[in-house]
């Protein structure tokens, strides 16, 4: 469920870990979307339009969201823009959402590193070579992916919070302390994160198959075959 105004005492571990849940399939159905087109190179070259020399991806994701944060978008602190626009002109009035975050936990922003992440590493992963001319359902794809991770990323901020309330003196000792350590060890649970990665892993595989009506063994589409593969050689060793 997104955020909404319900107070603060209402969002728990487990619910926010059952929307960390959610925003995986949400995620998967993105890349998904993306892998229907092709490379389409075009889409990312700065020189092929000759303005500013941004490239169709990079001004289309400004100027959406641009839009976006007009009709109010960003009002939400689930949703963080990959270009902050200040533009003070907002269409819809401020609507007042819970303020869950301690500032400094609402400053943490890896907005670059997902951009970077999801263009030179994810993306080659698992698209086909070539072009077939749909460059803006390229970029909207490109765009659609990118908002679902990194809402599941910058997610983690609230789950921090949480846990912070539900412990706030060995927290508050730790943090005083610096002590990166073991603030670690209390906010990261490797078996979680195993179960979390074995999940996507077999969601790929459901949400990838053609499901048909006459056939008992779907077939897999090429996406989940070649997204497998990669995440296979990039992760799975280490599980
Ligand atoms: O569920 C939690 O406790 C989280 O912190 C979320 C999450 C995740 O992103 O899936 C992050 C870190 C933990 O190691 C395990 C899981």
């Amino acid at each position: 469920r997104p955020l909404n105004d319900a107070p603060m005492e209402s969002f728990t571990l487990d619910s926010l870990r059952a929307s960390l849940e959610g925003q995986e399939d949400v995620i998967l159905l993105c890349l998904i979307e993306r892998a229907t087109f092709a490379n389409n190179s075009p889409t990312y070259d700065p020189s092929y339009l000759g303005v500013q020399n941004l490239s169709i991806v990079e001004l289309f994701i400004r100027q959406t969201e641009a839009m976006e944060a007009k009709f109010g978008r960003y009002q939400n602190p689930e949703e963080l823009p990959f270009f902050p626009n200040s533009s003070p002109i907002q269409m819809v009035p401020p609507h007042k959402f819970p303020q869950i975050l301690y500032p400094p936990a609402a400053s943490v922003n890896v907005s670059k590193v997902i951009w970077d992440a999801y263009f030179n590493e994810l993306l080659p992963m698992f698209i086909k070579d070539g072009d077939d001319g749909n460059y803006q359902q390229t970029a909207a794809a490109d765009l659609s992916c990118l908002q679902a991770l990194s809402k599941r990323i910058h997610y983690g901020r609230f789950v921090g919070e949480v846990k912070f309330s539900e412990d706030p003196q060995n927290f508050s000792h730790a943090i005083q302390a610096k002590d990166i350590q073991t603030l670690m060890n209390m906010v990261t649970f490797a078996s979680l994160e195993e179960a979390v990665v074995k999940r996507v892993f077999k969601k790929a595989e459901v949400f990838g198959q053609n499901v048909t009506l006459e056939q008992q063994d779907a077939e897999k589409d090429l996406f989940s075959s070649h997204l497998i593969h990669y995440m296979s050689k990039r992760w799975k060793s280490s599980y």
